[in-house]
């Protein structure tokens, strides 16, 4: 890890580091002050001291909305900093779990993380007049409130309900209550963050732009939509809950009012892939277990031979980072669902009931691609233009991917059909993992069934050191 050293008193989490800035409605002057004594928590304590709290994951939103449920003293009048309220446990009416992933680490939370349930991914435009230190400042902030939200607590000490009631609330309140549920939160830079369309290295960073991050070429089939695609900052929001990517993505943003605009975002549910062998593989829209194949974490040696940027790779600053491709595509489920069971276990070269190869065994037996058909024929088993025989890296030389995706659906269009897919993310060590194989799925036989409308590229960098930011080993601040 090649983290820009930092001192305690440099980068001292505050709630300072959540409030407004001049143009920014989102913060008002900190609430704390007004508060009294009285109300000071451990949370405030800690920020205060800047002494990091020894069991953090004790201050949970559900904890504050047990003492709400109980009526406790002090909340009406912004007394209590809520987060601090420890006792009075409610359940989530959203199924959310107590897990927590840490943010601080060697890698950004969110990649190898065993996949969550729910998605909510944005994508993000820096505005022409923020500054480089303005940008630095967003992130330092957006760090701070990611730290705090993937531990189940408001996105600052005084949060939703615990300043002024003359000032709008640091928290927008509405995960007041619920559980941690796993969220994660993982931060990437585009492309035109480095050098805008005009060429122009607006923060100074256009020196370290990774050589390897250009927009991703035009595909054969691709309908692609200016709207859905591109951005300047990604924010990946996983969690087991959706109210709560969602609270993480709104507050974010909040955070972020003035200084960027939410260019695109995408909502998903039904994780389509699995990241470690401890989970189920799930299924996607078209019916058939999705991720079989799929990197897990427990894979020794893999994440860093294809999903970790090395060292040796450059620029020093992605050491430990990672790309990440996403593609918004379409499914056109009417006439997938038209198709017979053989036919659609032959487009994928798997079967639909267990997703075992269609060359025999069972789900997690190797694809044996030379094996005959049936008739003993001279075709194989798994047809030539398989989504399996393609995707596969024996394919690609060796190449492979860890795929993060879900499921989407917003509505119908005007024909009456759902317009669902498959929101697909994946993370690679060198973007071209992801372009080499798109390009071998150029003859696949899923594409009749399926439409890219959307693509982005960002390179993700390493995780923050405790008490740092996301993308310092760049800005170097
Ligand atoms: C460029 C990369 C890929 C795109 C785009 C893609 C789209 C896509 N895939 C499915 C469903 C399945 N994919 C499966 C396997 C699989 N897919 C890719 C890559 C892309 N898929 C890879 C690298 C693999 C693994 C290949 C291997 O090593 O065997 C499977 C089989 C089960 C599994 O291993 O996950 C399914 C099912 C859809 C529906 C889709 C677009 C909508
Ligand atoms: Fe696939």
């Amino acid at each position: 890890m090649d983290h820009v050293p930092n001192t305690e008193s440099e980068r001292e989490p505050d709630d300072a580091a959540i409030e407004a800035t001049s143009d920014d409605d989102a913060g008002a002057p900190s609430p704390r002050a007004d508060a009294g004594p009285a109300a000071r928590t451990a949370d405030d304590a800690e920020l205060d001291g800047g002494e990091p709290a020894a069991h953090p994951h004790r201050f949970t939103r559900r904890g504050l909305f047990g003492a709400l449920a109980a009526g406790a003293a002090g909340l009406a009048v912004g007394g209590a900093g809520g987060a601090a309220v420890a006792t009075g446990v409610a359940s989530s009416a959203g199924g959310g779990t107590t897990t927590t992933y840490p943010f601080f680490g060697a890698h950004q939370a969110g990649i190898v993380t065993p996949a969550q349930d729910r998605l909510h991914f944005a994508s993000f435009d820096v505005s022409p007049e923020t500054t480089r230190d303005e940008l630095v400042d967003l992130l330092t902030k957006w760090s701070y409130a990611a730290s705090r939200m993937t531990q189940g607590l408001d996105v600052s000490a005084s949060g939703a309900v615990g300043g002024s009631p003359f000032a709008p609330p640091d928290d927008t309140g509405e995960a007041l209550g619920l559980p941690p549920s796993g969220l994660t939160i993982t931060f990437g830079f585009g492309p035109s963050l480095f050098t805008d369309d005009s060429g122009t290295d607006r923060f100074g960073i256009a020196a370290q732009k990774p050589p390897l991050l250009e927009p991703l070429p035009r595909f054969s089939g691709d309908a692609i939509e200016a709207a859905r695609s591109g951005g300047d900052l990604c924010v990946q929001a996983c969690a087991d809950d959706p109210q709560v990517a969602v609270h993480a993505i709104r507050n974010l943003t909040r955070l972020g009012f003035g200084r960027i605009v939410l260019r695109w975002s995408q909502l998903g549910f039904g994780r389509t892939s699995s990241t470690s062998t401890t989970q189920q593989t799930p299924r996607n829209l078209f019916g058939f277990k999705d991720g079989t194949a799929n990197i897990k974490a427990e894979e020794a040696g893999v994440a860093d031979e294809q999903v970790w940027v090395q060292a040796a790779d450059g620029p020093a600053w992605m050491a430990g980072g990672s790309y990440l491709a996403a593609r918004r595509i379409r499914m056109l489920i009417e006439s997938w669902d038209r198709v017979s069971l053989g036919e659609q276990q032959n487009i994928f070269g798997r079967n639909k009931g267990e997703g075992a190869p269609l060359s025999g065994g069972t789900e997690f037996t190797e694809p044996n691609f030379t094996a005959p058909g049936a008739e003993g024929g001279d075709e194989p088993v798994i047809d030539m233009k398989a989504h399996v025989r393609l995707a596969h890296p024996d394919n690609n030389a060796g190449s492979r991917m860890l795929r993060r995706g879900y499921n989407y659906v917003e509505g119908n269009d005007d024909l009456g059909r759902l317009d669902a897919g498959l929101f697909f993310l994946a993370y690679v060590r060198d973007p071209d993992q992801f372009i080499a194989v798109q390009h071998a799925l150029a003859t696949d036989l899923l594409n009749e069934y399926i439409r890219h409308v959307g693509t982005g590229i960002w390179a993700i960098p390493p995780g923050a050191a405790e008490g740092g930011y996301v993308g310092q080993t760049l800005f170097g601040v």
